[in-house]
């Protein structure tokens, strides 16, 4: 069941929230919606499940129209920060409680619901804690029997709000991996709301980052990481060092210092114009010669601990120190210390000008 969002907008008494959405959310596919806090992602999520009504645009699923339908109606399942499981019924009745509450004649019968929650506690891998109270669970617990909750209903969509929000960060790893897995195994169409690019990056098909009420780009998450479209997904997701300067016949002038490019993410650019590059730390190469470099400077610290060596440079053509990433062999032939001038040469650049000026 694939999901398709057309022109919607919605407006929290005068706030503009949701502005001109229209995207489709492929079937069976597991879609990130990324922003920074207050851009409209949990807005945008609790609108397709029908828990908030657009004020213009549709909403279909499939090619069923389904924007004035209720929640129930639309047979999705969800799943919030902080689910409120019964803490009065154990694991297993929280789980049966969706098909409990259904009309009689829509109810299936004893046997069925047993067998059903039965194989989504083996799913969640929370067979052995069928008789357990949700205050006997830890919190990545109680958040696979929100999820299982959900499931048992087979919604032909599911919504996860920041479904691991709450839980510690060594936690959250081992639970959105098991997500990974568990939507591959399920191929049900789902989107979970996080502010966490790493998370997103990690278990998702697609990623739709969002910015202000709008989308800013909708791509795969390496195109995403790779092929930003705007400096706000360059900025937002991964790490990035950014010169100003302008543009002088295919050189990029930042200071004195003039870069020869001929790899951009984007194609013209356009001469006598400001121009903003991008790079992540691991684009720009360390020389001890300046060379076609972007900016020069001074080690101010040096962390080899890892696999990979982080260098911190403070330098006149950027306002940020500039971090640079190195393999620790590169590191060790180069012999790298504190204090040391090193000039930086871009692998690869992400221009964006700005028009008229
Ligand atoms: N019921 C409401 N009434 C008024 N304003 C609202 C309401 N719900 C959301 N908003 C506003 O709409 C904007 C988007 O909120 P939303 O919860 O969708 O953001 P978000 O991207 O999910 O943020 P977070 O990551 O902090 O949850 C915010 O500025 C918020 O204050």
């Amino acid at each position: 069941m694939s999901i398709r969002i057309e022109n919607l907008e919605k407006y929290f008494a005068g706030f503009h929230a949701l502005k001109n959405i229209n995207l489709t959310f492929g079937q069976n596919q597991l879609t990130a919606l990324l922003g920074p806090s207050g851009c409209g992602k949990t807005t945008l999520l609790r609108t397709i499940a029908g828990l908030e009504f657009a004020d213009s645009g549709n909403i279909y699923f499939g090619d069923k129209k389904v924007t004035a339908l209720s929640a129930a109606q639309r047979n999705v399942g969800f799943v919030f920060q902080h689910y409120a499981l019964f803490p009065n019924m154990n694991v297993f009745d929280n789980i049966a409680f969706g098909l409990q509450v259904k009309p009689r004649r829509l109810r299936p019968e004893k046997e069925k619901i047993r067998q059903k929650v039965t194989a989504l506690l083996a799913l969640v891998e929370l067979s052995h804690l069928a008789a357990a109270y949700p205050n006997q669970l830890s919190g990545g617990q109680r958040q696979r029997v929100a999820l299982a909750r959900s499931l048992a209903v087979e919604p032909q969509v599911l919504l996860l709000d920041e479904p691991f929000g709450a839980l510690d960060a060594q936690v959250r790893k081992t639970l959105r991996r098991w997500l990974r897995d568990l939507h591959l195994e399920l191929k049900v169409t789902s989107v979970f709301v996080t502010h966490d690019q790493e998370e997103a990056l990690d278990v998702s098909d697609r990623i739709v980052v969002m910015n202000r009420g709008s989308i800013e780009q909708s791509d795969q998450p390496e195109r995403i990481y790779h092929s930003p479209q705007t400096p706000f997904v360059t900025q937002f997701v991964g790490d990035v060092n950014v010169f100003h300067g302008h543009i002088d016949q295919g050189n990029l002038v930042v200071g004195e210092f003039a870069h020869r490019f001929n790899n951009t993410n984007q194609t013209q650019a356009i001469d006598n114009q400001s121009a903003t590059a991008y790079i992540r730390p691991y684009e720009l190469t360390l020389s001890r010669s300046a060379e076609n470099a972007l900016a020069s400077g001074r080690i101010v610290h040096i962390n080899a601990i890892g696999f990979i060596v982080r260098i911190e440079i403070e330098s006149r053509q950027s306002e940020q120190p500039i971090e640079v990433i190195l393999t620790k062999n590169d590191y060790l032939q180069q012999k790298y210390q504190v204090k040391d001038l090193v000039y930086l040469v871009p692998d690869k650049l992400n221009l964006f000008q700005q028009m008229n000026i």
